[in-house]
């Protein structure tokens, strides 16, 4: 059942009706303050929509008032046309109007059922009596604005041919827009664009008015099964040249048409529609970024266009492509949308060539051996930590180019622990001179007493960052790995030699089949590195002062 559209319409431009203000409110826990919804038709109105809907006044006072403050302050001669959204009935399409009046451009949108389901259960209404509302409510709307869109609700399951009815009776009652709503998000995209096809044929004497563009076909899907900018894109395939939709797809249960999905993909697969909208796609990911702060609605970082990972490339392959040329994986550049720059994010499914140009970028020069001990720690870090921050980056090829020398040594550590006794460290160290020192601390478990006990010991400000730990193998008797990071207080930075950037913060790690043990032989290796990047800073201020004095 394949349809083309045998129409020839004169305009190119698919208009952008959002809808984020009235259906994406609809959204549980989604509503919103007026002020708020007034900075949202703001940033609609920089983004460039054709019509903001911007709500359903017959619903309270409030919205009442929020859509009559948006048509106030938005709806100026330039801006875009400010709609209400009413029943079929008088007392709506007075309230819609009353809002909407003071907007440059108003439209009034009102609404009827037309499937048999909602007919008989919801509206107990024969088709005759909808036909006829529909007429009355029209023309009435048409009394007060020239601009009136008319929907029939749930049109993805309303016999066509009842439609093809009511349709006509709106357009000879003056309606300029007709929105068809798959409801309940219940069709597939064929089946969409056969049914908007089949509209804009088989209404009597709509064709003709839509090739001229004075009645404008709409189309406002949902998403109940994931198809609703499929269909969107099937309605405008079939003749449509308005779409409604909302920022990052928000709305009545699963939500409605993305706005920035079905204008990205009208923008990037321009050979295949030939169409185009006014959108100023840089203001999407602004507007996404807003209505998702303001709503509560957290965007998926899988999401299309806007979210977290839409422009994120984590596999090697994919990464050393990007490397290469950009166009390998990205079908558009992530400042169209108004997002900064796309970004390969280093984890464990990433190779050598986006690791060697993220060192490059944090001032890394390395050779080829360098970089290969580098990738195999990097690796190694990787499947242990879910993301590797710049800041893990830093700390791991510093650690690996900067081997200090050993302050101390860790020559015996005891514990007493367990549910009845208070957890209780005695730890012995050798420095550079082969003295050695024991101290005993409490604390509030094992490790923290052992580390307390050290630092009894080597005395130089610290904080400890992070402790990790790790076991190597299997088994009771598995091997535990542990990685502490600390920062070290002032005078204690060192200088990397490749980048010439500073950073007290340094790595130790320990390896033993005793935890405690592992993780004594971690804290005092961290401890070495910041001892000697201390002693080397006082060695340069001495270094300098005798210039100085010379
Ligand atoms: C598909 C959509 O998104 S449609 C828009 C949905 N949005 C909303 O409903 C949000 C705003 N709604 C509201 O605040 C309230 O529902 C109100 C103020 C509009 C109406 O509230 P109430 O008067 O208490 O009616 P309630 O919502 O319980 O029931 C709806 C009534 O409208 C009728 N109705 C529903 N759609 C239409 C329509 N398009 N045209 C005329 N009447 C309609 C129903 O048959 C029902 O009538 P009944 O009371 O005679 O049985
Ligand atoms: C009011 C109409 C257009 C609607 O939101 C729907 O049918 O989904
Ligand atoms: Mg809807």
């Amino acid at each position: 059942m394949s349809q083309q559209p045998t129409i020839s319409i004169e305009s190119d431009v698919v208009r952008i009706f959002d809808t984020t203000l009235r259906d994406g409110e609809q959204s549980p826990g989604a509503t919103l303050h007026t002020h708020e919804k007034i900075e949202i038709a703001k940033q609609l109105a920089r983004l460039n929509v054709d019509v903001i809907e911007a709500g359903f006044p017959a619903a309270s006072p409030g919205d009442l008032e929020a859509v009559a403050a948006i048509a106030r302050t938005v709806g100026t001669p330039d801006g875009p046309i400010i709609a209400g959204l009413a029943r079929a009935n008088r007392d709506d399409i007075s309230k819609a109007w009353e809002a909407v009046r003071h907007a440059a451009k108003p439209r009034i949108h009102t609404f009827i059922a037309t499937s048999d389901i909602h007919l008989q259960y919801k509206l107990r209404m024969t088709r005759e009596e909808v036909v006829a509302t529909t007429r009355e409510m029209v023309a009435f709307a048409k009394q007060f604005c020239d601009d009136v869109e008319f929907s029939p609700e749930d049109a993805g399951r309303s016999d066509p041919r009842f439609l093809y009815e009511v349709l006509a009776a709106a357009v000879e009652a003056g309606a300029t827009t007709l929105n068809i709503p798959d409801t309940v998000g219940y069709t597939v995209p064929e089946e969409f664009g056969a049914l908007i096809a089949g509209i804009i044929e088989n209404t009597p004497g709509l064709k003709p008015k839509v090739e001229r563009g004075e009645v404008i076909i709409s189309v406002h899907t949902h998403n109940d099964l994931g198809l609703a900018v499929a269909n969107a894109l099937a309605g405008v395939k079939a003749g449509a040249r308005q779409v409604e939709c909302t920022i990052n797809g928000i709305g009545e249960r699963a939500g409605n048409c993305s706005l920035e999905e079905v204008v990205m993909a009208l923008y990037v697969r321009r050979d295949y529609f030939n169409l185009r909208t006014n959108i100023v796609t840089q203001e999407i990911y602004r507007t996404s970024d807003m209505v998702s702060r303001y709503t509560g609605i957290v965007v998926q970082p899988n999401k299309a266009i806007v979210g977290a990972n839409a422009f994120a490339h984590e596999a090697g392959i994919h990464q050393d492509g990007m490397l290469k040329h950009k166009r390998t994986y990205e079908i558009m550049d992530a400042a169209t949308v108004g997002v900064p720059e796309s970004r390969l994010v280093l984890g464990k499914h990433s190779g050598r060539h986006a690791f060697r140009v993220r060192l490059e970028q944090l001032g890394f020069h390395l050779n080829k051996e360098q970089l290969n001990e580098a990738f195999r720690r990097f690796k190694e870090l990787a499947d242990k930590k879910k993301y590797v921050t710049d800041a893990d980056i830093m700390a791991l090829v510093g650690d690996q180019l900067y081997q200090p020398k050993e302050t101390w040594q860790l020559v015996r550590v005891q514990v007493l622990a367990g549910n009845s006794n208070i957890p209780t460290a005695t730890v012995t160290l050798r420095d550079e001179e082969g003295r050695e020192q024991t101290a005993t601390a409490i604390g509030t478990g094992p490790v923290d007493a052992c580390y307390r006990a050290i630092r009894e010991i080597v005395r130089v400000p610290n904080n400890l960052l992070e402790y990790s730990v790790q076991s190597v193998t299997e088994g009771i008797d598995a091997v535990g790995d542990v990685t502490v990071r600390i920062r070290g207080g002032e005078g204690s930075e060192r200088v990397n030699p490749q980048t010439g950037s500073r950073s007290s913060v340094y790595i130790g790690r320990g390896v033993d089949t005793d935890i405690i043990v592992a993780s004594a032989k971690a804290y005092v290796q961290a401890l070495n590195k910041l001892l000697a990047a201390q002693s080397d800073a006082q060695a340069e201020v001495v270094i300098k002062a005798e210039e100085t004095t010379a």
